[in-house]
């Protein structure tokens, strides 16, 4: 799948996040959005859901038009996002809680019945390593970064070609992380999965492209191309720090 963002200007607010800004997102792989708090990292998320409409431009996927137009994404993106409006205090259990997200999505339940949407359901939560003990668990019990890997879990459950996670190693301990990064890089052999990161280099074996967004610019494109020094100084400015070889981004978040 092959998602297109053609000559697209968003505007958020005040502020401008991209302008007649051109790129091709290929799938299978990994595209990695990176930049710094406020970037535009979501708002472009967003305007490629279809919830928020860009100033201009048009957003493709397989050659479909598809701008502003959530009801033609329905069953080829599940999306992650950072916050989540759910509320934590749900009397369900975790797995009672994916039943009830399956149930929502069309697809699953009733094409495939109830034994395939439980054993889909039990994969998606061992992939994110989410123990079987926690599954009866109410929702309200887990810790912020099981929490994570739950809503993670979700998305992966709905099994869609194109998946977009806002950050979503969030909360998640190093080796959560790594395992988690390593999922990710394992699903983009086969879905066209797209995430930001504040912790790019975690992802970075698995990245076909990379976008970094900041002050209204962007770059896009191999990570070894845009992933420079000069880029990530027009873009980090002062919070680039330089250790012989390596640079480090100072991210506030
Ligand atoms: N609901 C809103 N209304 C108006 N402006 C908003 C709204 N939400 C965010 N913005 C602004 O849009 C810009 C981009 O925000 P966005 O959340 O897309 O950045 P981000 O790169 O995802 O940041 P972070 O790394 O902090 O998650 C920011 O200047 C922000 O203040």
């Amino acid at each position: 799948m092959k998602i297109l963002l053609e000559n697209l200007t968003i505007i958020r607010g005040e502020k401008k996040i991209v302008e007649n800004f051109t790129a091709e997102f290929q799938g299978p792989g990994l595209i990695q959005v990176i930049g710094p708090n406020g970037a535009g990292k979501t708002t472009l998320f967003l305007t490629i859901l279809g919830l928020l409409k860009p100033s201009k431009g048009r957003i493709l996927i397989d050659n479909d038009d598809v701008t502003g137009s959530t009801q033609k994404l329905k069953g080829m993106v599940a999306y992650l996002p950072q916050r989540f409006e759910i509320p934590r205090n749900l009397p369900l259990t975790v797995f009672e809680f994916m039943e009830c997200c399956m149930r929502l999505n069309s697809k699953w339940p009733r094409v495939f019945g109830r034994k395939v949407s439980s054993d889909r359901i039990a994969q998606a939560l061992k992939l994110v390593g989410l123990e079987e003990q926690l599954w009866a668990s109410k929702i309200s019990r887990l810790s912020g970064g099981q929490f994570q890997r739950l809503m993670i879990a979700r998305t992966l459950m709905l099994d869609t070609p194109i998946i977009i996670l806002d950050e979503p190693l969030s909360n998640i301990d190093p080796e959560g992380r790594k395992i988690m990064a390593d999922l990710f890089g394992r699903i983009s052999n086969e879905k066209l999965v797209i995430l930001s990161s504040h912790d790019p280099m975690l992802l970075m074996p698995y990245t076909s492209k990379i976008l970094v967004l900041g002050s209204g610019q962007a770059y896009y494109g191999a990570p070894q191309d845009v992933v420079t020094k000069v880029v990530l100084n027009k873009i980090y400015g002062e919070c680039l720090i330089e250790v012989k070889d390596h640079i480090h981004i100072a991210d506030w978040h």
